[in-house]
């Protein structure tokens, strides 16, 4: 019997009876749960679930299974309404996320990113490329993926943000990755995109913000340096952290040497970062994150 997978994510108000109402309905749905991870945060008084769950998959194609993943969808929003500012989706995880990933002229992140794309081990679709540069663009169309050159300066900043904002409609695009893209999205653009943008920091936040951390760490004679991945917002680095990590230098090594060390860091950090994101693991609360592993 073929049977699909599906996530479920809610996040509400902190209740009692949510988990019994949720498990009940998946139960009544026939689904067999693979796992089900929640976290009740006290401090917020908000709730956040995750359950993985698979079921018998519906006779009549993949207009049939699209029309499944929305009926559990609708009827779960539903049953979660009442929760209190409640936010709950159910996702088909054959239906991958649309990713567009942006760049400007580091290579590593987007390396990475491709790489972990090809070798199945990021779960979505890459979209397109877009970058502020000319420089990526044979990696991109060695991969056969749509590439965007979209030059910005202070005075062209707002048509450039339009005809991006125009390609993430265009190519459907769920979530937009800055793979080291090193220019600072608008508060306009970041709110409509709220919780779609991911960063890449090179830097362990909340130390040394801005686009030269590395010089920072080295002047200030760091032993730790390290990465952060979050949801970009208006306030430059200073988005909800979805994952972090560090590794060990000490006085022998150069500015240069920390920026060679930083690579290896940024990319185990964003593609970490960007997975959680996929497998629906990860949700806002404020100016922090859950992320449910
Ligand atoms: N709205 C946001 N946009 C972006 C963020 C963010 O947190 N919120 N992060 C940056 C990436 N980044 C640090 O992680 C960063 C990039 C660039 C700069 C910066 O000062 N850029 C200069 C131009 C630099 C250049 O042209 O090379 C500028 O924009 O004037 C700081 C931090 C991505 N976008």
């Amino acid at each position: 019997m073929d049977e699909s997978r599906y996530c479920l994510t809610l996040a509400c108000d902190s209740g009692p009876g949510q988990i019994a109402a949720v498990s009940a309905r998946l139960a009544a749905h026939g689904a067999y749960v693979e796992s089900l991870a929640a976290h009740d945060d006290a401090p917020s008084a908000r709730f956040f679930v995750r359950a993985v769950f698979r079921r018998a998959t519906p006779a009549g194609g993949p207009a049939a299974r699209r029309a499944a993943e929305q009926a559990l969808d609708e009827d779960f929003v539903a049953l979660t309404r009442g929760f209190g500012h409640a936010a709950c989706a159910v996702h088909d995880l054959a239906r991958l996320p649309r990713v567009l990933i942006m760049v400007s002229k580091f290579d590593h992140c987007l390396r990475e990113l491709l790489g972990g794309w090809r070798r199945g081990e990021l779960p979505m679709q890459v979209v397109a490329v877009v970058s502020n540069h000319p420089d990526l663009a044979p990696l991109a169309e060695a991969e056969g993926l749509p590439w965007h050159h979209l030059p910005i300066s202070p005075e062209t900043k707002p048509q450039q943000e339009a005809a991006l904002e125009a390609l993430i409609e265009r190519h459907d695009a769920e979530y937009v990755v800055l793979a080291r893209y090193m220019q600072v999205l608008s508060d306009g653009l970041t709110k409509r995109l709220a919780g779609r943008v991911i960063n890449i920091h090179h830097s362990f936040l909340p130390g040394f913000k801005g686009a030269r951390p590395y010089l920072q760490a080295w002047e200030r004679g760091v032993k730790l340096i390290g990465a952060t991945a979050h949801f970009a917002t208006g306030d430059l680095d200073e988005g909800p952290i979805i994952e972090q990590a560090l590794e060990r230098v000490d006085h022998a090594d150069s500015a240069q040497r920390l920026q060679q060390v930083g690579r290896h860091v940024e990319c185990l950090v964003l593609s970490r970062a960007l997975r959680y994101v996929l497998e629906r693991r990860v949700f806002m609360n404020g100016l922090r994150t859950v992320v449910l592993r």
